[in-house]
Parts: structure tokens; sequence; C-alpha cells
């Protein structure tokens, strides 16, 4: 375990990137930059406000930085990690790899992707060959109510380990992520933990996410509502979430028999939890379908899984994203046409 002061960016200063900033800097090893977009003049003035089930009631909390882009890094100067918190929106410009790319330094720079999802990696390493990506997959339950003001109900708990890139070597890359652990462990108010299958456990979370997240998004209902509404569970959650099961099994990954169960009562029914993707839709953002839903159904029919009700549950997503995309102005829709006769 290496003692080095890290330099650290945080990408995407929203629910998990505030608290993963808090549970770094508390680490009293490091100081950390986070970059805010729409909460910045509201954080960098007056600090966060955090409601935390680890962290207790803060207010006017703010890392050592608080910056409105991300930083071109110049001079020798370069970061040991910038940590993507953003929601990775594949179908919507900037990619993840254009936003962080001005703070990466080629071989020095460990890029850390906290997001939900399959294949996220991919683009990355395509990006930054010579760069050690980790995965960070997050159990947390949080929220930013109001600009700057985060909610945390779920205990944090990130499971960290190495996206494989054939140009390095395994031994630097395990390093990397034991470093990252201890670093975001050190606080002692939080679990993070070293996880070296990465892709089961990818695909073990998207039990929860690939089924939950959207079918609680197209209802509008959060997973405690979900469970006590007639029929959803059994009729889509249950069926969505075999199908991903079996696509997981086809992937050369074997899940615990009891996972839908553990899944479904992950959160407790009178938490009310929102997932995060539930969040975006009622704030008017974009929603993570592409990741969390199209990429496992795309690998599970390309080995043959049928996968029907994730197919519906991903078209009805893309829907609601063409929806928004249309409000935001990024399709364009023909004038009505005039039928009177
Ligand atoms: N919330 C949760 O409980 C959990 C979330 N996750 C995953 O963690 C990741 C982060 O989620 P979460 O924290 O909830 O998301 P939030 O929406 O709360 O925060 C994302 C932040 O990134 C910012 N951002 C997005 N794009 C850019 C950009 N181009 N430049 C600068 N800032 C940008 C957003 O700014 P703006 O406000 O302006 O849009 C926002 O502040 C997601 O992949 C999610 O699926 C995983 C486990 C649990
Ligand atoms: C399930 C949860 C809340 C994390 O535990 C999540 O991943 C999300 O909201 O997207």
């Amino acid at each position: 375990m290496s003692e080095h002061k890290a330099s650290v960016l945080v990408v995407g200063g929203g629910s998990v990137g505030a608290i993963a900033a808090l549970n770094i800097e508390s680490s009293g090893r490091t100081a950390v930059t986070i970059v805010c977009r729409s909460n910045f003049q509201i954080v960098r003035d007056g600090g966060y406000s955090i409601e935390s089930c680890d962290h207790g009631s803060l207010r006017g909390w703010r890392p050592s930085d608080v910056v409105n882009k991300v930083p071109r890094v110049v001079d020798g100067a370069h970061f040991d990690f910038v940590i993507c918190v953003t929601k990775n929106v594949a179908d919507v410009p900037p990619s993840v790899s254009d936003l962080i790319g001005p703070a990466v330094t080629p071989g020095k720079t460990t890029i850390v992707l906290i997001q939900n999802g399959l294949n996220i990696e991919k683009p990355l390493l395509a990006a930054f060959p010579q760069n050690i990506v980790l995965s960070g997959v997050s159990l947390i339950g949080a929220n930013e109510a109001e600009p700057g003001f985060i909610q945390q109900d779920f205990p944090d708990t990130l499971y960290v380990g190495p996206f494989r890139n054939a140009n390095l070597a395994p031994a630097d890359e395990k390093l990397a992520a034991e470093d990252f652990v201890s670093m975001y462990s050190a606080g002692g108010k939080t679990q993070c933990s070293y996880n070296a299958d990465v892709g089961w456990t990818r695909w073990r979370k998207l039990v929860y996410n690939a089924c939950l997240n959207p079918v609680c998004a197209i209802t509008g209902l959060d997973t405690g509502r979900l469970r006590l509404a007639d029929g959803a569970i059994e009729g889509l959650v249950r069926p969505a979430m075999a199908e991903i099961i079996a696509a997981a099994k086809a992937s050369g990954y074997e899940l615990p028999e009891t996972i839908a169960t553990d899944m479904i009562e992950m959160d407790p029914l009178t938490m009310y939890l929102p997932p995060s993707m539930l969040s975006d839709v009622r704030k008017g953002n974009f929603i993570e379908y592409e990741n969390i839903l199209g990429e496992p159904l795309r690998e599970g029919e390309k080995l043959g899984v049928p996968m029907p009700t994730l197919s519906v549950l991903y078209h009805l997503c893309q829907a609601i994203q063409w929806k928004n995309k249309e409000l935001k102005g990024l399709v364009n829709v023909p004038p009505k046409g005039t039928f009177v006769a």
C-alpha cells in the first residue's frame, strides 16, 4: 500500500460525486478538486449541504477546490486520479473520453469510472491506451434534492477493480486499484473494497439497475411503491431480472440463486428509494439507458438469450430519451402538416 499523496480530480459534482469527494478528502491524504456544472455557483459560494447516513449532517462543506470545467493539465503537472461520476449518457455528447480528456496525462493518470452499466470502459481504453482504467461499482443510494443539497439514505459501498488493459501489467493495475481503495476508505466512514472480478460485479449490479431503474423511471414509482403496486414485481421486474441472470450466465458469470430476491429487497421498502434513472426523469435529465439496458440487452441477444421484457423496457426508455431530446432541441421534428379537407 502506497502512502503517496495523490492529486485527485472528481468530474461530476452531483450526489455520488459529492460523497466520493467527501470520502477522499476525509482521508487527509489528498486535496480534491471537484468539477461542478449546474450547481457550480451554489457549491463554490456556499458549499454542499449533506444529509448522510454515513456522514451525518454537514452544512457548507466543500472540497479543496471547486471548478466549473475540466482543467487542462499543463507544465508537467498531472492528476494521479481522474474520477468520473457524471451520468454516462452514451447517446448524448460529450462522451466521457472527450469530457475528461484535458485532465488525463497519458501513462500517468488513473481513470476511475464510478458509474452504472456495462462496457463503459471500452471507449476509455480506446481513447487512453496507456492509462489504467478502474471500475467503481457503487451501492450507495443518494440524490441531489436541490442544487448543492445531497441526501444519502443508503450506505456507500464501493467495489473497485481494474478494467483489463492489455497494454499494461496486471500487477500495476491491481496496485492502482488498491491505492484508490485505501485512499477512499481512509476516512473510516465508508465501505470500499478491492474487487478482482469486475465483470461479475457489474452483471450482478445490472440485476438491479437494468430492471428496477427503467421500470421505476417508466412508471414514476420509487422502489417501495413498486413493491406495493399490484403485479409490478411479479409481472415486470422478476421476468426482466430472469433475462439479465440468463444473459450473465451466457457471458460466463454465474450469479447466486437468490439474486433476484436479494436485489428486490436490497433497499428497505419504506425507504421509498428513487433509483437514479427515476430521479433523472423527474428532473428532466437524460437517462443512462444505453449502458444500463442497451448493452446487456445486446450482449444477451448476441449470445442467443431471449430477452423480450428487456427489449420492451429498452425501447420505452429510448422513446423517453427521444422526447427529452426534442424538448432540448437535439432532434428535428418536421412541422405539423395541414389535414383539413
Ligand atoms: N445516485 C445513486 O444513488 C447512484 C448512482 N450511481 C451511478 O453513479 C453515477 C453518477 O450518478 P449520480 O451522482 O446519481 O448523478 P447526478 O445526476 O446526481 O450527478 C451527476 C453530476 O455530473 C454532472 N455532469 C454531467 N455531465 C457533465 C459535464 N459534461 N460536465 C460537467 N458536469 C457534468 C451533473 O451536472 P448537472 O447537474 O449540470 O447535470 C451532475 O452534477 C451514474 O452512473 C449513476 O448511475 C450508482 C449507484 C447509485
Ligand atoms: C440501486 C442504486 C440506488 C444503488 O444502490 C443505483 O444504482 C441507482 O440508483 O442507480
